[in-house]
């Protein structure tokens, strides 16, 4: 099984991530708290309670776990394209898989990254969800000092199936929308690319982007159900399963709650994915 596409997936996510890692935290706020009228407001409140670092909360973790993820994602996507196609990366410019095998590699991979994502990404929302400032003399200390902490606090209060929460709305919003995702790039790049040869980088930035925001507009409605599934265990309100939490919150909220997040997930989709796509093409190429 060829490794390189799990090492170049782990080095891209790791930088997708840090540019991206701001947009995310607004945007889980927003998905899961009501005290903010909109984006700016929201940003402008991060920065006056928390000053710039609350942007960047929880991110010390994901760059390790999610980077992680996305290795699995893109090495994954590689290999079962070998599987389907008989072609390693470097042939497949020469012959290019048909779109349905790209579909179902990519959801192959959405579905597997989906299982490994699953307690990084709790551990995730819940310390963006945190909106104390730094720990101040005389202030109550909040509630997760950090992500080992928070993962043995959920471990303890809610056992290891408390790790696992909302992880089945997130495998439905990961496997179809990762399909999505890799067909969005391959059309894109096929379409401004003549027959046989490699994408130039412009290319590939703007087609690495148009796929990150493709697959988020398709995702954000699961994300919405995910996020507050995953916060659900700290809340009084307690949902009864994924069918529940989405029809309690479209008759809470109307049926504009699933759209929540979805201008943040957008604009944070094309340069995350843009710099994630141009840095696994790149790499996977110096490597031969
Ligand atoms: C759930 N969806 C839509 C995705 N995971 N899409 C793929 C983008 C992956 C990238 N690391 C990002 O965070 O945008």
């Amino acid at each position: 099984m060829p490794v390189e596409e799990f090492v170049a997936g782990w080095i891209s996510g790791a930088l997708g991530l840090v540019l991206g890692h701001p947009f995310d935290t607004v945007k889980v706020r927003l998905q899961t708290q009501s005290t903010y009228r909109g984006i700016a407001d929201c940003m402008v409140k991060t920065y006056r309670h928390e000053s710039l670092l609350g942007f960047f909360k929880g991110m010390s973790f994901p760059i390790a776990s999610i980077a992680l993820v996305n290795s699995v994602l893109f090495g994954v996507y590689s290999n079962a394209l070998l599987a389907l196609t008989a072609t390693s990366h470097r042939q497949r410019r020469a012959q290019p898989p048909s779109y349905t095998h790209v579909f179902i590699a990519g959801c192959t991979g959405g579905f597997l990254q989906a299982y490994c994502l699953a307690p990084f990404d709790l551990i995730k929302v819940r310390l963006q969800n945190q909106t104390e400032p730094r720990a101040q003399p005389g202030s109550p200390p909040p509630r997760y000092r950090g992500p080992v902490h928070c993962a043995a606090s959920i471990f303890q209060a809610e056992g290891p199936r408390g790790l696992f929460r909302g992880a089945w709305a997130l495998t439905l919003r990961d496997t179809p929308t990762l399909g999505i995702y890799f067909v969005t790039y391959e059309w894109l790049c096929r379409k401004s690319t003549p027959d046989g040869q490699k994408p130039s980088s412009a290319t590939v930035l703007v087609a690495g982007g148009f796929a990150g925001i493709a697959s988020w507009v398709t995702a954000t409605p699961l994300d919405v159900i995910k996020a507050r599934m995953q916060m659900a265990g700290l809340k009084q309100r307690a949902y009864r399963g994924l069918l529940d939490c989405m029809v309690s919150s479209a008759r809470q909220e109307g049926l504009g709650v699933f759209f929540r997040g979805l201008t943040i997930n957008s604009a944070r989709a094309f340069p995350v994915n843009a710099v994630t796509f141009l840095s696994y093409e790149h790499l996977l190429h110096s490597w031969g």
